[in-house]
């Protein structure tokens, strides 16, 4: 950190802004029955951030990330987003708040196209309806010609231009991650929520998906919230790093500040716990 206060943010080793508190977990509980998936966890992910939650197997991972996106609902504990708490809501109204996602399990509309599969990230941003579609037809044009652009512009970023008319499911694996990312940056998200988005990738599609997070980062100053697995990537990758291990928080901080933590090194070497 340097001279600005953490209250504002402050400047990364390159020279990156990290702002305010964007989302704030405090005190979350979440229970399935008597299984207690998340347990009295807080933390912030601040505006401009790449913010990574890691944990072993069950650790508790997808649950928070469900609760960030509005999913679950935790028995205890809020959320706070833009300075407020956030109300109940329905995951779709979450979405509207501008938080998106990509899933662990690729969610993409196999039969379409990867364009129309970008343009579905931006139904939240048509305003005119149907109805208003069909006696004013210059203003749902002129939309569609905005939204149309933006679409674009991700798919130019991310690289998949030459693919932008191919159904989704011709496509292989790590091209279909990368238009599950541009789908959800299609959204222009303040906050976006990456679901394991190294699963399943090979070493060279895994370096392609960390440039690309990054540049995204970079280039939109989209803050990033992404849960992984795999430890190794997401230190080269992130900013402040949380580490759950049996729905409890065991770590927080720098990479290296993570890297060194005697309980996180215990659980990634499997030690037994009290
Ligand atoms: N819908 C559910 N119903 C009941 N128990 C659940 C449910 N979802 C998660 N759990 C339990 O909550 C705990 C945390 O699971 P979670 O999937 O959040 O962990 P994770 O860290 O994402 O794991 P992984 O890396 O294996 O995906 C586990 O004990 C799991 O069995």
């Amino acid at each position: 950190m340097n001279e600005m206060s953490s209250e504002e943010g402050y400047f990364t080793a390159d020279g990156r802004k990290i702002g305010g508190v964007l989302m704030e977990m405090k005190n979350i509980t979440l229970r399935f029955g008597g299984v207690k998936a998340i347990t009295d966890i807080s933390f912030d992910i601040r505006e401009g951030e790449i913010r990574a939650i890691i944990g072993p197997n069950g650790a508790g991972k997808s649950s928070m990330l469900n609760v960030i996106s509005g999913f679950y609902i935790p028995q205890e504990g809020e959320v706070w987003y833009k300075g407020a708490p956030r109300p109940q809501m329905k995951p779709y109204e979450v979405a509207q708040q501008g938080i998106a996602r990509t899933f662990q399990n690729i969610a993409l509309f196999e039969g379409m196209t990867v364009l129309d599969n970008v343009m579905t990230g931006r139904l939240n941003h048509m305003k005119t309806g149907l109805f208003a579609q069909a006696l004013w037809k210059g203003k749902a044009e002129a939309e569609e010609v905005a939204n149309r652009e933006v679409a674009e512009k991700v798919i130019d970023f991310l690289e998949i231009q030459h693919i932008r008319k191919t159904p989704v499911a011709r496509l292989p694996y790590g091209l279909k991650k990368r238009v599950e990312l541009a789908r959800a940056l299609a959204v222009q998200p303040s906050l976006l929520l990456l679901d394991e988005p190294m699963a399943g990738m090979n070493v060279e599609e895994k370096e392609d998906m960390s440039r690309f997070i990054l540049d995204v980062n970079d280039e939109f100053g989209t803050t990033i919230a992404l849960i992984e697995h795999d430890m190794g990537v997401v230190m080269d990758l992130s900013d402040r790093v949380v580490v759950m291990d049996y729905g409890k928080k065991i770590g927080d901080g720098t990479p290296d500040e993570v890297r060194n933590n005697q309980d996180v090194i215990d659980a990634y070497l499997g030690v037994a716990h009290d």
